[in-house]
């Protein structure tokens, strides 16, 4: 059988580094091949290659046995190759079907493409009103729409670049079975995760990078999580130690029956939120997505200010009427979701990335920002947090997204705040470096200050939480002691059962927000 893609000797370098070396494998018709390698290994990389968005130095691809020449993602798509991108690519203020007709060619009739979107989603269990506006579509909803743009044009082998980040367990599960559906119609699908069970779950094949080269292939149905992680990372995982918390007398961050007005119409009000985090714990947020942690995290940073001063209590004083620099200059440190446009600016340097939030930490002089000692911090944060990029000067979207995000953890946590807001800590980062990521917060946490996690990952919140609360519908669940609680608990809070419904009525500034 010929293969329906075959990469011979792909070679690629950006100034400072080669991104893939001598790259060759092949991915036969229907099968699920698995590309998996450390952050930075070169893996979003190859598949741009593949699907045309950027150019290989060397190297040949070859589809069902004809060599692919110079193409772009229009001749791609001709060819049957489509790609799902790492951040999505939708227009928010128009709806569903104008987006996809935006990406097919020709003048399109609307009422026609609406009804194919709505047989294709149908045909492969992924829901889809072709009507609704984009913007008012949850994150899973748009993986959605971006998966049934692809198989509108059949194709013949599709490109997911992580694509579980943002989806609920159950809709990982929902994606599966439309994966394997595709495959046994003979498209073949290329497939980057860094969640190890998952890879192991779903694809029949695993090619392995490291430093942009191929350095092994498993067939990842016979091998462990831990056999996948020491074939990318080239030796045994560093194990996450956790000494007993030795809790403060106070808390360090207190939210004292805070509510808020939902920011707009598709947002989610907090009401009555009673949160404590004290010095020398980690304390996670657990809930599925949309349940008003943005709210919340944006409440806590001071990006939205609190209705009275005594909502928000750092270290015992009021802070809830200062805004996010404010409480950032009394010890608040904030690591948002979104890497690119909140974290950092894509377009900037790293040193200038360092001195969005560390020219607090002596780099500002007579009104000037001192860029030698922004240089010196980013370094720094590079070589801790072994952050691969080229130095200080290398831009923030040059970076792969699991090295950001390091980069990013990395700048916070060395401006030694004394209470540090993450949200979703390891999205997108590489086995080995969530390990030491949690294993930092850990050490963080141990060194007196008080960390609070808001992250969708069970298994991470419990690996690394002494305290634990849920978040569900803008209402956050009592206090739970980790050791006293089980996933099966804190799933059922995650439903919204047992989380007090009495204040679920609307509060009165809610209610003033709905005239
Ligand atoms: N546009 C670019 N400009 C400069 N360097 C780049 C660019 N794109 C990628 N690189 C570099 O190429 C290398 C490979 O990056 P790539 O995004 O392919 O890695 P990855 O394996 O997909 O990582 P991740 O798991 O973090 O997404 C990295 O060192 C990255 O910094």
């Amino acid at each position: 059988m010929t293969a329906r893609l075959e990469l011979r000797g792909i070679s690629k370098s950006y100034p400072g580094v080669l991104a893939n070396d001598d790259i060759s494998f092949s991915v036969m018709p229907g099968e699920i091949h698995a590309v998996l390698g450390e952050n930075g290994a070169g893996k979003s990389t190859l598949m741009k290659i593949i699907y045309g968005a950027t150019s290989a130095d060397a190297g040949k691809i070859l589809c069902d046995g004809k060599e692919v020449g110079a193409h772009d993602p229009s001749t791609s798509r001709a060819l049957g190759i489509e790609m799902v991108y790492q951040h999505f690519a939708l227009f928010e203020s128009i709806t569903v079907v104008e987006n996809i007709a935006l990406s097919m060619p020709g003048k399109m009739d609307l009422k026609a493409l609406a009804e194919r979107v709505r047989e294709v989603s149908q045909r492969y269990g992924l829901p889809v009103d072709p009507q609704r506006l984009v913007l008012t579509l949850s994150v899973g909803e748009r993986q959605r729409v971006e998966i049934v743009r692809c198989l509108l044009r059949s194709p013949r082998l599709l490109i997911l670049d992580e694509p579980t980040s943002v989806l609920t367990p159950q809709a990982v599960q929902t994606l599966f079975k439309t994966l394997r559906q595709l495959a046994a119609e003979g498209c073949s699908i290329l497939y980057i995760s860094h969640k190890l069970d998952e890879l192991r779950d779903l694809c029949h094949s695993a090619t392995v990078l490291r430093g942009g080269r191929v350095t092994g292939t498993a067939d990842p149905r016979a091998a462990s999580s831990a056999e996948l992680a020491r074939l990318m990372v080239g030796s045994d995982l560093p194990e996450v130690t956790r000494a007993p918390a030795e809790r403060g007398a106070a808390p360090l961050l207190r939210l004292d029956k805070l509510s808020l007005a939902a920011p707009s119409v598709l947002g989610t009000p907090l009401r009555d939120i009673e949160l404590e985090a004290f010095g020398g714990e980690i304390v996670g947020i657990a809930g599925v997505s949309g349940n008003g942690q943005g709210e919340l995290a944006a409440a806590i940073s001071g990006e939205r200010r609190a209705a009275r001063p005594g909502d928000v209590l750092l270290d015992g004083v009021p802070i809830g009427h200062l805004d996010a620099g404010q409480r950032r200059d009394r010890g608040l440190g904030f690591v948002p979701e979104e890497r690119l446009g909140r974290g950092a600016v894509p377009p900037f340097s790293l040193t200038e990335n360092a001195l969005l939030t560390a020219h607090r930490r002596g780099m500002v002089r007579r009104g000037f920002a001192d860029r030698g000692k922004a240089r010196g911090f980013a370094r720094q944060v590079i070589e801790k947090y072994k952050v691969k990029a080229a130095g200080p000067g290398a831009r923030a979207h040059g970076l792969s997204g699991g090295n950001l995000q390091k980069f990013i953890i990395g700048r916070e946590i060395e401006l030694a705040p004394q209470v540090l807001l993450v949200s979703q800590p390891t999205w997108g980062v590489d086995v080995g470096a969530s390990a030491y990521v949690r294993q930092t917060l850990i050490d963080l946490s141990r060194a007196g200050k008080a960390v609070i996690v808001i992250s969708e990952e069970l298994d991470e919140l419990f690996e690394i939480c002494d305290r634990l609360y849920v978040i569900s519908k803008g209402r956050l669940s009592r206090r739970l002691e980790r050791a006293a609680t089980d996933v099966a608990e804190i799933g059922l809070l995650m439903t919204g059962a047992g989380i007090d419904d009495a204040a679920a009525e609307p509060c009165e500034e809610n209610k003033l927000h709905a005239l």
